[in-house]
């Protein structure tokens, strides 16, 4: 189903916080967050440490309640359902664990019969994450990338729409991180929404259809990323030369027309400067976000 936004046809909302609060010993963690998630997105929540990213996180999955505001997952209140909200989500984050005694699959056993979910569920998922082989090892035996992808397994074994990844990259290497990316890309073809929150910039750019900067419990800015690199890019172009040298001058006609003429050499490309997700969270909120 889909409504029209703004001249542009957006899925139906995933999910919604509109005015949402939370303090803790009186110091806000959350202040006046407003965000919309639509149905089919990968929505990247951004932000330092600190920043209240797994505390949204765990307001969108009733372990914690708001101070203020209205929260809508899927179209009800978190704690309206809790059993119906658990049927249609799924989360994986830094305490998600496992019996590290156990195999693989006797881990996703255990949550297969939470979930009554049929015998079949198990190869499909361990086939669907590269797991298959190792369906007998015990979990302790697990390189850190195939507990990674034990979690994804457990994350999506009751086939959630909705996805919760607080940070599914940290601590991992680059092509462990490939292969997770490559693992949310999957899902969300699929069909699954995913909620993902990191501080790795080039993540997000990667993956999302949208990111919000979360700032000390403040939204800054939302939007498509490149849509904020245009929005913030700076009034600088870069000249590429075919001799390979690169110079950066204004955007301004006459400057252009100056260093062309005074080059004597041919140009390869003129491309206005745009900053990356990095520099502009920097800009807005004067913070390194790693
Ligand atoms: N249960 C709690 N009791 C007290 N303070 C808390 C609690 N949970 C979170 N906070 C505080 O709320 C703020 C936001 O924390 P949160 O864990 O949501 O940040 P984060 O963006 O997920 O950070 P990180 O990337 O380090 O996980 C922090 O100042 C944190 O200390």
């Amino acid at each position: 189903m889909h409504v029209l936004r703004g001249g542009i046809y957006m899925n139906q909302d995933c999910i919604t916080m509109e005015h949402v609060g939370i303090s803790f010993q009186k110091k806000m963690a959350l202040d006046d967050v407003n965000i919309r998630v639509s149905e089919g997105e990968i929505f990247g929540f951004l932000g330092p440490s600190g920043a209240g990213k797994t505390t949204t996180i765990k307001l969108l999955s009733a372990q914690l309640r708001q101070d203020c505001g209205q929260i809508s997952v899927m179209g009800m209140e978190p704690f309206e359902d809790v059993s119906r909200l658990y049927q249609n989500i799924g989360i994986l984050s830094d305490n998600s664990g496992f019996y590290e005694k156990m195999s693989v699959e006797e881990n996703l056993k255990i949550f297969s019969e939470i979930y009554r979910l049929p015998k079949t569920r198990i190869p499909e998922v361990l086939d669907q994450l590269h797991l298959t082989e190792d369906g007998k090892k015990k979990a302790e035996k697990l390189s850190r990338g195939m507990k990674q992808r034990l979690l994804f397994a457990r994350a999506i074994l009751h086939k959630p729409k909705l996805l919760f990844l607080d940070e599914p990259t940290a601590n991992l290497d680059p092509s462990t991180s490939e292969d997770v990316h490559d693992i949310i890309k999957q899902l969300n073809r699929d069909g699954t929404t995913v909620f993902l929150t990191t501080h790795d910039m080039e993540e997000a750019d990667e993956l999302c259809s949208r990111v919000a900067f979360l700032n000390e419990g403040v939204i800054k800015e939302v939007g498509v990323p490149e849509e904020l690199k245009i929005k913030y890019a700076k009034d600088r172009v870069k000249i590429l030369y075919t001799d390979g040298t690169v110079k950066e001058i204004p955007k301004d006609k006459t400057a252009i027309a100056e260093e062309l003429l005074s080059a004597d050499k041919e140009v390869v490309t003129i491309h206005s400067v745009e900053p990356d997700l990095k520099t502009i969270f920097l800009d807005l909120t004067g913070r390194e976000l790693a």
